[in-house]
């Protein structure tokens, strides 16, 4: 496997690999963060171990991260051709597209509808989709992990295909949301080297014992391919009718057409679905998250809901204007990014060439041939060597954060009380395949803290002999991490008719 470059270079630190399975049985598989960070402390911040037949290079700090990442964004900006992807039906998501012109050229439209300019134009429909959840929440609190996902889910609906989704039952919003949950589950590195590493595990039939995943994938792909194409069919026969709303998709369509461009359909099409994809789960489970902290630290909420008082009062609500004067309320938003970043292990990176880091060889992966019934298969089953960085562990280091697994917002303040540089961007993801989406994401995150704060106080249910019933955090598997379902008490601190009139006086 070693080139002439690396020949002579040791790999990365790593645990003892074992025969076939490499290091697949030491990893914790509901938190393969928590491995990957403990074995940070035998081995360093940059360590080699194999998954299966799999080079997985860790990356456990920000600095390397930022080295590699970053600096070299030329080499590490390759995704690893994960055999889920397309088992899965996931080939439209630009996500997981390998770097070259045609992620290029998806990249390029979904930056241009959201870069940190053009994401303002976003801000007064965050807001009015912000007041809706509060009006949800006040009708039926404990739904509020229902009401947090309508709220992304519509969110991004109207942005990109200028959909205004029902409340509750939508048919578009549950499709997506289906699809997405399934597939976040199965997208890992870990899942995906299974059958990377015994690809004849694709040609069972799905009766076979073992081989039921076929069925879920045959499943998952019905799916998201309906995900790709109804909002889709939705917003061109609106422009047919010409009574479609202003979004994303209608624009690019009917740039292009003024320009009398040719258009690859299935672009819009994918850089839509992947919007959306990306966008739902993971700013939903960063608002539950955030509910869950505020359970938990009390005084947390207290001194943030303070601030907002001191600075809007109680006959308004938040608006982005008071930004800059929240700075309590700002080091919440970081605080709960970094507590428990929703994308532990971000989405990995592949190394496109060989490459010598401090003294380490990190090689670029490897061919590997299978005989499968009579042919000789040759399942390239990487670009490169996956490269995670550890977001988990970035936030959870002592030398950085203090007491880690405390929810503090203060730990973003310097001596003199004035807010300091971290902006917790690693949440995010380095390099050129930084999330796109992080703009969008930090205003929607905002509105909808700020609005939550000043209208709900947050706290421990309690059972039926009056006493708390206690949270033990927990977070689920998968690509992103959520929290598992917590009872909590939201008690709103206004009634809802002013509620209504604040909104009004907001519009
Ligand atoms: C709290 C919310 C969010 C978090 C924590 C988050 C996190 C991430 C992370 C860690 C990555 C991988 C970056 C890398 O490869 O290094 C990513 C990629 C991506 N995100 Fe987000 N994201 C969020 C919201 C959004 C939103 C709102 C959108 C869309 C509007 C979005 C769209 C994407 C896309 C398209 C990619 C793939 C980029 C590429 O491969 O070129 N994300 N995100």
């Amino acid at each position: 496997r070693k080139t002439a470059t690396g020949a002579s270079l040791p790999l990365p630190p790593g645990p003892p690999t074992f025969p076939i399975v490499g290091n697949a049985l030491q990893l914790d598989s509901v938190a393969p963060w928590e491995t990957y960070m403990k074995w940070s402390k035998t081995y360093g911040d940059l360590i080699y171990s194999r998954l299966l037949n799999q080079d997985v290079i860790i990356i456990n700090s920000e600095r390397i991260a930022r080295d590699l990442l970053d600096r070299r964004s030329y080499n590490y900006s390759d995704r690893p051709m994960l055999v889920t992807t397309e088992l899965f039906g996931w080939t439209f998501n630009v996500g997981f597209f390998c770097y070259g012109d045609k992620w290029r050229k998806h990249r390029r439209m979904m930056d241009d509808k959201l870069r940190s300019t053009a994401a303002l134009a976003y801000r007064p429909l965050q807001m009015r989709k912000a007041h809706q959840l509060l009006i949800d929440i006040l009708e039926a609190p404990n739904e509020f992990v229902h009401h947090l996902q309508m709220m992304t889910a519509s969110t991004m609906m109207l942005i990109t295909y200028g959909y205004e989704a029902e409340h509750r039952d939508d048919p578009l919003v549950d499709l997506v949301e289906n699809a997405v949950m399934q597939g976040l589950k199965v997208m890992t590195p870990e899942a995906a080297a299974i059958l990377g590493a015994w690809p004849f595990l694709l040609y069972l039939p799905s009766w076979f014992p073992g081989a039921g995943f076929k069925k879920k994938a045959q499943e998952s792909r019905n799916m998201l391919n309906e995900m790709v194409e109804k909002p889709f069919e939705y917003t061109t026969s609106h422009m047919d009718s010409n009574e479609a709303t202003a979004c994303m998709v209608s624009d690019v369509l009917g740039q292009i057409k003024d320009e009398g461009n040719y258009v690859d359909l299935d672009v819009v099409k994918n850089v839509a679905s992947t919007l959306f994809a990306g966008a739902s789960e993971t700013t939903t489970a960063t608002l539950v998250s955030f509910i869950l902290a505020m359970v938990l630290y009390p005084n947390v909420q207290e001194q943030a809901r303070a601030e907002i008082e001191s600075v809007v009062g109680r006959d308004r609500l938040p608006n982005f204007d008071d930004r800059d004067s929240l700075p309590y309320v700002e080091a919440v938003v970081r605080e709960t990014q970094r507590w428990h970043p929703i994308a532990p292990l971000g989405v990995a990176h592949a190394a496109v060439n060989d490459d010598i880091y401090e003294g380490y060889y990190i090689p670029k992966g490897q061919l590997l041939l299978f005989p499968v019934a009579d042919k000789l298969l040759t399942w390239d089953s990487f670009s490169g060597a996956t490269v995670i960085a550890n977001a988990w562990a970035i936030s959870q280091n002592e030398a950085n954060y203090h007491n880690p697994s405390d929810f503090n917002p203060q730990r973003f303040f310097t001596v003199d009380g004035k807010l300091n540089d971290d902006k917790v961007l690693y949440a995010f993801g380095f390099g050129r395949r930084i999330c796109v989406g992080r703009h969008l994401a930090d205003a929607s995150l905002w509105a909808a803290i700020a609005s939550l704060l000043a209208v709900f106080k947050f706290s421990k249910a309690l059972d039926e002999q009056g006493k708390e019933i206690n949270i033990e955090p927990q977070w689920t598997a998968g690509l992103t991490a959520r929290p598992f379902p917590f009872a909590c008490n939201i008690q709103p601190t206004i009634t809802m008719e002013k509620l209504h009139q604040m909104i009004d006086q907001f519009a």
